[in-house]
């Protein structure tokens, strides 16, 4: 199939062909799909034609939006300019599993398939995991259809769109009795759960904010998985230096068993992500 790049480049000047993005988010399934794309200011001029070529490139592709800024607001949205208006709730399909979301209403990014599937693999038979930044639930997904033996996942949000959309993913993926889906302030509801064999705190900026917390509430020798951003030069310095603090405060023993890059979150800052062990003596 030929890029975006090559089928644009006889419709725009050749002055700014370096300018049109490689690649474009694309969530959704054969069953309908949005195209999800940056466009710089130089190419304002051809922001239809490329969302229109977007839309010829990818037959199941039915809107196509144009990203606006960083992500907003403690509920981590983009806001968006149409360029094809169409249908923005789909189904996405990935692996094993089925994603419903409006991406103009929750959080999800494609992009995170990664480090879902390595969460996934780390998880063990009977373990308890609270989930307190649940979005629409593609961690709790992912991991119950790679564990099935999971006995529960406490997965909390606080955007309603994004809870409501959690709620069907558990149906459409057969996962009810296995999720306890809660929608409300994480940083009330974290505490009634404590004793959990695992934590996943999937909210890079501000995850610091839980971090003791969630030290305190896994059970001895529990693991939690810690999000944070980092630079270039240091990209995991940041996260472990708050690690040592809290868990210097704290007394407890803790140890990091991995570190991993998840992807780039702006120019020369990474999405990063700690696998803490706890050890409370
Ligand atoms: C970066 S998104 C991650 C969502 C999901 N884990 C995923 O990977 O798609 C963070 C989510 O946390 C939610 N959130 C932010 N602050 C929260 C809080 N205090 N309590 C519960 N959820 C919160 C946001 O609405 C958003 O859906």
């Amino acid at each position: 199939m030929p890029t975006l790049k090559e089928v644009i480049k006889p419709l725009i000047p050749r002055e700014l062909w370096d300018k049109v993005p490689r690649s474009f988010d694309i969530i959704g399934s054969r069953s309908g799909a949005v195209a999800i794309i940056e466009i710089p200011p130089e190419l304002e001029n051809y922001k239809f034609v490329i969302g229109e070529t977007i839309i010829k490139l990818n037959k199941h592709v039915k809107a196509v939006l144009r990203r606006v800024g960083a992500r907003e607001s403690e509920f981590r949205l983009y806001r968006y300019e149409v360029l094809v208006p169409g249908p923005t709730e789909v189904i996405h399909k990935e692996s094993n599993y089925l994603i419903k979301v409006d991406p103009t209403k929750a959080y999800f990014s494609p992009r995170d398939q990664g480090d879902r599937e390595d969460i996934a693999r780390q998880i063990m038979p009977g373990e308890v995991i609270l989930y307190p930044f649940a979005g629409v639930g593609p961690y709790a997904v992912t991991i119950l259809k790679r564990q099935s033996l999971v006995k529960l996942v406490i997965a909390i949000e606080l955007n309603e769109y994004a809870y409501y959309y959690m709620l069907d993913n558990i149906k459409l993926n057969k996962l009810e009795g296995k999720v306890l889906p809660l929608l409300g302030d994480a940083a009330k509801l974290m505490e009634s759960f404590c004793g959990v064999d695992r934590v996943i705190l999937t909210l890079p900026l501000g995850a610091h904010k839980f971090l003791r917390q969630s030290l305190t509430c896994v059970r001895n020798g529990g693991i939690v998985h810690f999000y944070h951003l980092g630079t270039e030069e240091n990209p995991y310095g940041d996260a472990e230096n708050l690690v040592r603090n809290y868990c210097n405060e704290l007394g407890y023993e803790c140890q990091v068993i991995n570190r991993r890059v998840v992807r780039d979150y702006a120019p020369y800052v990474y999405k990063v992500r700690l696998d803490i062990k706890v050890g409370k003596f």
